[in-house]
């Protein structure tokens, strides 16, 4: 079975390019697993920065606009009581102060920080916090508006493509404009089992749009990311937590700071070893020649 990499335009974030042969962009993917606690976004930060990712990256809602219909009324229990469903989605948004102080801290810290805008006023309001890319989840794909508010941003935007039909793809692809796209393959399966990750798409997804190609993973462990480093992922972006034992409902597929440091420490390796394809002889190869080749050609 043979294995394609396609070589694509890179796309530039901030000061960080995305591409074949340059460095993976690691996301580390805040998410809402901060729950709404600015101590405990700033630690994930530093968990972020510590392990030696390019990014932080948040989840940005107007929840009167993003939750849907038949979710708002239904109760939750949540570690401040019982509440609407609606009630808890405004309980974990920071507002435009304290968004303005974690980017800070994430440049402080040499990271770029954005965010998923779920609605539109939430794409204006990244954009007022300056942030250097939009991320479109999974679950937006097929919001059109959203879509061209992000369009109209001019910003690079990266695409997150779980859930979606290929149809769906195209629609969305089509609205953003494939100047400075880069798409993420994605199951959006929460842990994700291997016999939904079909990796191979990475692939697919390069060839059919012509774009740089990540992988936004929902897995339990590194394995399955690391496959996508190898199959030419460009960015790869994973939940991360304090503790998967906190409350929340992204924590359980989330890496703890000891597996995410291992993730990054691994893709440094992976990226380094894919080298250039060019076949030669390599100078630690010399020795062993000299002592065990019989024959020259
Ligand atoms: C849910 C998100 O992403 P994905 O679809 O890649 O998991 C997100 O970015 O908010």
């Amino acid at each position: 079975m043979s294995i394609t990499t396609f070589e694509t335009e890179p796309v530039a974030i901030g000061n960080q390019l995305l591409g074949t042969g340059q460095s993976v962009y690691v996301i580390s993917e805040i998410g809402i697993n901060h729950n709404g606690d600015m101590q405990i976004a700033k630690q994930l930060i530093d968990v972020a920065a510590t392990s030696g990712a390019n990014a932080v990256k948040f989840q940005k809602r107007t929840p009167d606009i993003s939750t849907p219909m038949d979710m708002r009324d239904k109760i939750r229990s949540t570690p401040w009581g019982d509440m609407t469903y609606l009630d808890y989605r405004y309980k974990v948004e920071f507002d435009a102060a304290q968004y303005k102080e974690l980017i800070r801290y994430a440049a402080s810290l040499g990271l770029h920080a954005f965010a998923s805008p779920w609605d539109v006023p939430s794409v204006h309001f990244m954009e007022e916090q300056g942030a250097v890319t939009h991320k479109v989840a999974s679950a937006s794909v097929t919001d059109l508006e959203l879509l061209r508010a992000l369009a109209e941003t001019g910003k690079p935007i990266i695409l997150s493509t779980g859930m979606s039909t290929i149809e769906q793809i195209d629609a969305a692809v089509e609205t953003l404009g494939t100047d400075k796209l880069v798409l993420m393959h994605a199951t959006s399966t929460y842990p994700l089992p291997p016999e939904e990750a079909n990796l191979r798409t990475i692939n697919t997804l390069q060839e059919r749009y012509q774009v740089p190609v990540g992988y936004s993973g929902h897995e339990r462990g590194l394995q399955i990311s690391l496959a996508a480093v190898a199959l030419g992922a460009v960015t790869v972006e994973r939940h991360i937590t304090l503790d998967r034992t906190m409350w929340g409902s992204d924590q359980a597929s989330s890496l703890e700071p000891k597996g995410f440091e291992s993730l990054i420490r691994d893709i440094r390796i992976l990226e380094t070893a894919m080298g250039d394809g060019v076949k030669r002889v390599f100078p630690g190869e010399l020795a062993p020649l000299s002592r065990l080749r019989r024959v020259d050609a």
